[in-house]
């Protein structure tokens, strides 16, 4: 089990334990929040700063000295300062000597620097051992003790000793240290807190991107055309029915999205006749965010779920469901009951459920405490065969909610089809690749490719190998 601070406290009240002294550079908000953290643990704090005697915020317990006088007592020194202004570090490159300084910084803006903060680091005092850490730990979740957000502290550094020794002190933080090798990495670290959701972004903006077209598609179907031809004023659509066909239709696109790299990959190693070319830039984010993408479409679902549960307490639904009754009473007419039609509508609702189902079941799986659960083999056969049977009920709810109306030519208004139509497009066309793709005599090649074997091995051999040309 790890070691937490609560474990530490009786060490630091032992006077006769010999506690570790660690030197903070810095009496700015990390520095101290993080000295503070330290005290509670057991550490001895000492502080180095360009005015010692100025700082009354410290916390109780540590001292403050001059930058060289502070360096003097630990040979762990935590450089709790902004890389601009680490160049007065030169002037103590001797008392530095052999020491190891812990880089914590981070920058405005990725990549914001040709190297990164820590091999500057290591380049302005050469003799120092540089471990990266504790960047994506905030000061005020130090502080707070709650530390919401991530406990994970990424570690790197070339000094193997230097770095267990800083990966010791995040486990008595209550911190879990994750060792990142060497000081390359530390680049990557220090852009890690810069990020905002990287791969939440393309599913983001393509699903805003998708509601704001469907919108005003159907607006213009369903009230403005109204409006202009019968003069009726169908504003109320926009409540529920508008959006009860955006957000089913947003998330069945979605999901088709989905798939629809993996069956690209697939065409595209097939062309090429080996697997050992890399995919284009596009392809591979694309493939990498295939999780969020379904994620996100897995939300819309739920939307269209709790939309189409309103529908009964309707209050134009209610209307229309009386005024049909008292039309038929009136005229002594009676509507015969028609078994296609209630098989279509059941058929359709039953498809939606069992697909919605299926659903739910891919979120699930991709929790990581049940991802964690299963093997890569289980965890393939959910995503991947489970995934294409969910696009396959999805779909096929729609094309029977389309039912009779299809492809009559009076559904379509100023030449427009019903938005129902224009979400099949993708993921019928995703669904027929992937059927001719899982054909023997293609499925077979296709294998063959996935295992190694090439078409053409001088051509895949060449030079160009590495970087895709397309
Ligand atoms: C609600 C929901 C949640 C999801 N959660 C997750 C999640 O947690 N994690 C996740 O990863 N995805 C998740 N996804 C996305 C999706 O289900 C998976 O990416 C799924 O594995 C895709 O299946 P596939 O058959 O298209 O692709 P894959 O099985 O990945 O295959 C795609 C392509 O990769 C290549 N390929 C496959 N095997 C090999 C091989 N052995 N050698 C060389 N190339 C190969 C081929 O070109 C193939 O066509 C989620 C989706 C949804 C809807
Ligand atoms: N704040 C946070 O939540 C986090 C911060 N960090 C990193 O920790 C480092 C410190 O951040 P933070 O404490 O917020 O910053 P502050 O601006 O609050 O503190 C920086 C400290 O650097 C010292 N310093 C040394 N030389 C100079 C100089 N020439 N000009 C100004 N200050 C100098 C000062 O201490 P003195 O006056 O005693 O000399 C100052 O208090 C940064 O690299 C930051 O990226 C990392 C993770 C989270
Ligand atoms: C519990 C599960 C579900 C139920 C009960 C259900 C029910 C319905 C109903 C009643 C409609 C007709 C709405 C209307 O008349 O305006 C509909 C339409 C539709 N559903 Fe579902 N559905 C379910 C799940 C899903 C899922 C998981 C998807 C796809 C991801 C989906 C995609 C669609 C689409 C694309 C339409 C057509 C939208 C339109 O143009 O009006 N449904 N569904
Ligand atoms: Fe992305």
């Amino acid at each position: 089990m790890e070691k937490t601070c609560t474990d530490e406290l009786p060490l630091a009240m032992n006077s006769s334990e010999k506690r570790e002294t660690v030197c903070i550079f810095g009496t700015g908000d990390f520095g101290r929040s993080l000295g503070f953290k330290m005290l509670q643990c057991g550490y001895s704090v000492v502080f180095g700063s360009r005015n010692p005697q100025m700082s009354s915020l410290l916390p109780n317990g540590a001292e403050a000295f001059s930058y060289p006088e502070a360096a003097k007592q630990s040979d762990i020194i935590i450089m709790a300062i902004h890389r601009e202004h680490y160049d007065f570090l030169t002037e103590l490159i001797e008392v530095l000597n052999g020491k190891i300084l812990v880089d914590v910084s981070n920058n405005l803006k990725i990549n914001q620097y040709p190297e990164s903060n820590s091999e500057y680091l290591a380049q302005l005092v050469p003799g120092a051992h540089v471990v990266k850490a504790f960047n994506t730990i905030s000061a005020w979740a130090l502080q707070s003790g709650a530390l919401d957000a991530s406990r994970q502290v990424f570690v790197c550094g070339n000094d193997r000793k230097a770095k267990q020794r800083v990966m010791d002190m995040v486990r008595t933080l209550g911190l879990t240290p994750l060792d990142q090798g060497s000081l390359t990495a530390a680049k990557e670290i220090e852009n890690y807190p810069l990020q905002l959701f990287p791969m939440w972004r393309f599913p983001f903006y393509l699903s805003a991107a998708l509601c704001v077209f469907l919108f005003f598609y159907c607006v213009i179907r369903e009230v403005i055309y109204p409006y202009v031809y019968e003069k009726k004023d169908s504003t109320f659509r926009m409540a529920i029915s508008i959006p009860n066909r955006i957000f089913p239709i947003t998330a069945l696109t979605l999901l088709a999205l989905v798939y629809l790299p993996g069956v690209i990959a697939a065409i595209l190693q097939l062309y090429r006749g080996t697997k050992y070319r890399r995919f284009p830039d596009w392809l591979d984010h694309w493939m990498l965010c295939r999780k969020q993408l379904g994620l996100v479409a897995l939300g819309f679902a739920f939307l269209h779920v709790i939309y189409t549960l309103v529908i009964p307490i309707r209050y134009y639904v209610r209307w229309r469901l009386r005024n049909l009754t008292s039309t038929q009473t009136l005229l002594k007419k009676e509507d015969p009951f028609s078994t296609s039609s209630a098989w279509l509508s059941d058929s359709y609702v039953a498809l939606g459920i069992l697909g919605f189902f299926l659903f739910v079941l891919l979120g699930i799986t991709s929790l990581p405490s049940v991802s964690n659960a299963v093997n890569w083999r289980e965890f393939r056969f959910v995503q991947s065969k489970l995934g294409y049977l969910t696009l396959i009920l999805c779909t096929a709810h729609t094309l029977v909610y389309g039912g009779k109306r299809f492809l009559s030519p009076s559904i379509l208004r100023w030449y427009l089809p019903s938005a129902y139509i224009l979400a099949l497009i993708i993921p019928c066309t995703v669904l027929v690749l992937k059927f001719i793709l899982i054909m023997p005599c293609i499925d077979k090649t296709l294998t063959r490719i996935r295992q190694g074997w090439e078409r053409n091995s001088n051509y895949s051999k060449s030079p160009l190998n590495g970087k895709t040309d397309i």
